[in-house]
């Protein structure tokens, strides 16, 4: 459908019945930012809990920051969310899950981009380049749509600097030339402080201790700070942090051989398929768990679970 012919034909229809407003019979043919629109919060928790194995502190943090801020009219800044962890822990496949609830067409909505440093910043000598397409693309998303989400995968990889060219958009400020981003949600992946938080998860292990004791006040400190000095994190002295323009730093735990069994499963229910045990237990057996002699967490977390099962 292109545009014009579709305004005329809701025009007319919208003139026959006249019982639907213009814009909403619009937004059934076309996607529509609706900044307004409220946020499903049952629907957000049963996503996390059914689909998100392992991370009681992502699941509980990440629902009550966004019902939180989408239920303010008047937030005083964008949401600024910090997802730290081991690969294949769950972060790319959280921001997933929120896009989708934030937008029926999830990442694929016009409204919510992602940027991966590797792929998108990748030349060092262009970091200039880099923060003016940023800046300029942030301006024109978000004055299109208020509530624009941009999710940064990859944090740890990318030039110490680039990030900071977008602190105007994240920090206090009512307007900036003319342009309000306090509906914006910024979402930032990283690899970095994931050793802090594996620390902490096999000190709770090693005392015997459940996994789900580990509460946010055991980690945000440590990792906000380890994050800050790591030369590596991408946020390493940015001014978003001195800034306290973070609003969450969230840990997601190394997965347990029981998570990977939980992937396998889920992935076989995904393809249509019955779950065979027999199959769930092999696969998991073939992947490889740290440290060497307790090996509790899996290397790859739930990667590579999917390639794995076409063998079988
Ligand atoms: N905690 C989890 N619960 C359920 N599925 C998971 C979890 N972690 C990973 N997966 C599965 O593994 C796939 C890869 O995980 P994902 O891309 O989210 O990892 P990641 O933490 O972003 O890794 P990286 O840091 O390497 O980007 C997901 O698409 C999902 O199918």
């Amino acid at each position: 459908f292109e545009p014009v012919s579709v305004g005329i034909a809701i025009g007319a229809v919208s003139a026959l019945t006249g019982y639907l407003s213009y814009s909403d019979l619009y937004c059934r043919f076309a996607e529509c930012c609706q900044e307004e629109r409220p946020l499903n919060t049952s629907a957000l928790k049963l996503d996390l809990e059914e689909k998100l194995f392992g991370q009681h502190l992502a699941t509980e943090v990440i629902l009550k920051a966004l019902t939180g801020f989408r239920n303010n009219k008047n937030p005083k800044k964008p949401l600024t969310l910090s997802l730290h962890g081991w690969a294949g822990t769950g972060k790319n496949f959280v921001s997933q899950i929120v896009a989708e609830n934030l937008y029926p067409k999830g990442l694929k909505s016009n409204f919510v981009h992602l940027f991966v440093s590797t792929l998108h910043f990748p030349h060092e000598q262009k970091i200039k380049l880099y923060k003016d397409q940023l800046q300029e693309w942030i301006q024109g998303n978000v004055s299109a749509c208020g509530s624009s989400v941009f999710i940064f995968d990859e944090m740890d990889k990318l030039h110490p600097g680039i990030i900071d060219a977008i602190k105007p958009f994240l920090d206090y400020y009512e307007q900036v030339d003319g342009i309000s981003y306090r509906k914006a949600i910024f979402i930032f992946l990283s690899n970095a402080g994931g050793d802090l938080i594996t620390k902490t998860a096999l000190d709770f292990w090693r005392a015997g201790r459940k996994r789900e004791e580990i509460q946010l006040k055991d980690l945000e400190p440590v990792l906000s700070v380890g994050v800050f000095n790591n030369k590596h994190s991408g946020l390493w002295h940015s001014g978003l942090i001195d800034r306290n323009l973070i609003d969450y730093f969230i840990p997601f735990l190394p997965l347990e051989y029981k998570h990977v069994k939980m992937c396998v499963r889920a992935e076989m229910r995904a393809r249509g398929a019955a779950v065979d045990e027999d199959i769930v237990t092999s696969v998991a057996d073939e992947m490889t768990f740290f440290p060497k002699d307790e090996k509790i967490y899996s290397d790859k977390g739930c990667k590579t679970v999917q390639s794995r099962l076409d063998f079988h």
